[in-house]
């Protein structure tokens, strides 16, 4: 149960960041005068970031937020989410109430917090897209848009993630490079393209520091999946602790990219801290490892060898997954700005384990 204490602390919160720091003062030449300047511009100095993340009570974003927090400073990073946080959540840092689905709230959110980033994690994931179709694309579309119309038009520096959900049947699959066919078969995938290449029209036309990383599947101990296809690898690990047994919903030989989340969310504040100018494109494939549910399950009896996997094939799911990429080609990414993973499959799934047995304690 959710105290009203705990409802109410997040306005309180964002009450005391609006009042926040004062605008600096200088000395303007001219006039030889104390005046106040304006000093809300995006530019490649890391210092001192503000920062709004939407979607942000998902299995991503209150990981990023801690990291960037560690950075920037707790108050610069505003998490924001139509969820009611948990009271460590709000303990963590700020909070807000945003629906993506209003121009105007996300603005005045952005305006009051002097946001200089925006990092857009809402969404609904391939699996839950497939079972509601029109808020996927309220949400994924429509709600894209108005992201990018608020960044577009506070000039800020934009970032929304893509996937490897955003390929399909008809694209290369093993390796599958950062251009090549798209042509995704599920909602999830079409909304991801649509705002892969509406981020890089109005980079072309408006000059908007758009920026998106394509994730693999991501791996996380504590935070759960919302809802895709890759799922099925988080799940293994708390079914493997707690019963020793996992029923496996896509097939033995099912082979996605996967990454645990540290890499994935490193990635994406470099990415994010990278100079424009480093920067050839503005959309990148990032890639860690690549497995099999019979994979993954091996690697797990190393340690819990009576761990057993039996399969219960769902045909949505299975059909999604065999129309995403085997192996992710990433080498521009690690061209260009340096980004390199450090968890293979085995390094993940000791991790995993550990993380989860952690937590029962
Ligand atoms: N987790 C993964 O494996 C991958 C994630 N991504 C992308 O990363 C981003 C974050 O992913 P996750 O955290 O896993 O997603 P998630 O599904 O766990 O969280 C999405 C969040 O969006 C919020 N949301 C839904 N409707 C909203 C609305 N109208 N206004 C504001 N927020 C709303 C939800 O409440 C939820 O907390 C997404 O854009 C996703 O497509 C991409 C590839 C892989
Ligand atoms: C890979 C993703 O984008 C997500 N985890 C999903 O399975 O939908």
């Amino acid at each position: 149960m959710k105290s009203l204490s705990n409802l109410f602390r997040p306005s309180i919160k964002i009450l005391a960041e609006t009042a926040g720091p004062k605008p600096r003062l200088s000395l303007c030449s001219s006039t030889s005068r104390l005046c106040a300047i304006p000093h809300r511009h995006v530019t490649d100095d890391n210092r001192d970031k503000r920062i709004v993340i939407t979607g942000g009570l998902g299995q991503l974003g209150q990981g990023l937020a801690k990291k960037l927090r560690r950075k920037y400073g707790k108050d610069n990073v505003l998490l924001t989410d139509i969820r009611i946080p948990e009271d460590q959540t709000v303990d963590d840092g700020p909070f807000a109430y945003a629906d993506i689905l209003s121009y105007d709230a996300i603005k005045e959110l952005v305006v009051n917090h002097r946001a200089e980033w925006l990092i857009h994690f809402s969404a609904l994931l391939s699996a839950v897209g497939e079972m509601n179709v029109p808020l996927a694309v309220k949400v994924n579309i429509n709600g894209m848009h108005n992201v990018l119309d608020v960044a577009n038009d506070l000039g800020l520096r934009l970032f929304i993630p893509s996937t490897i959900g955003a390929f399909g049947l008809d694209s290369p699959h093993d390796p599958t490079p950062d251009v090549c066919v798209q042509r995704p078969k599920t909602i999830y995938g079409v909304s991801k393209v649509h705002a892969e290449l509406m981020g890089e029209y109005y980079n072309h036309r408006f000059n908007l520091d758009f920026r998106c990383l394509r994730y693999p599947g991501v791996i996380s101990a504590d935070s759960k999946p919302g809802g895709g296809t890759t799922d099925y690898a988080v799940e293994i690990f708390h079914k493997a602790i707690a019963s020793g047994e996992f029923v496996c919903n896509v097939g033995p030989d099912t082979r996605m990219p996967m990454m645990q989340i540290d890499d994935c969310l490193n990635a994406t504040v470099k990415f994010m801290e990278t100079d424009s100018e480093k920067l050839s494109q503005r959309v990148y494939n990032i890639n860690a490892m690549s497995f099999t549910p019979e994979e993954v399950a091996r690697e797990i009896r190393k340690h819990i060898p009576q761990f057993k996997i039996t399969y219960n094939v769902d045909p949505m799911l299975q059909g999604i997954a065999d129309s995403w990429p085997d192996i992710f080609e990433d080498v521009n990414a690690r061209k260009e700005w340096g980004w390199s993973h450090e968890y293979n499959l085995e390094k993940m799934v000791v991790y995993m384990l550990e993380a989860i047995r952690k937590q029962m304690w």
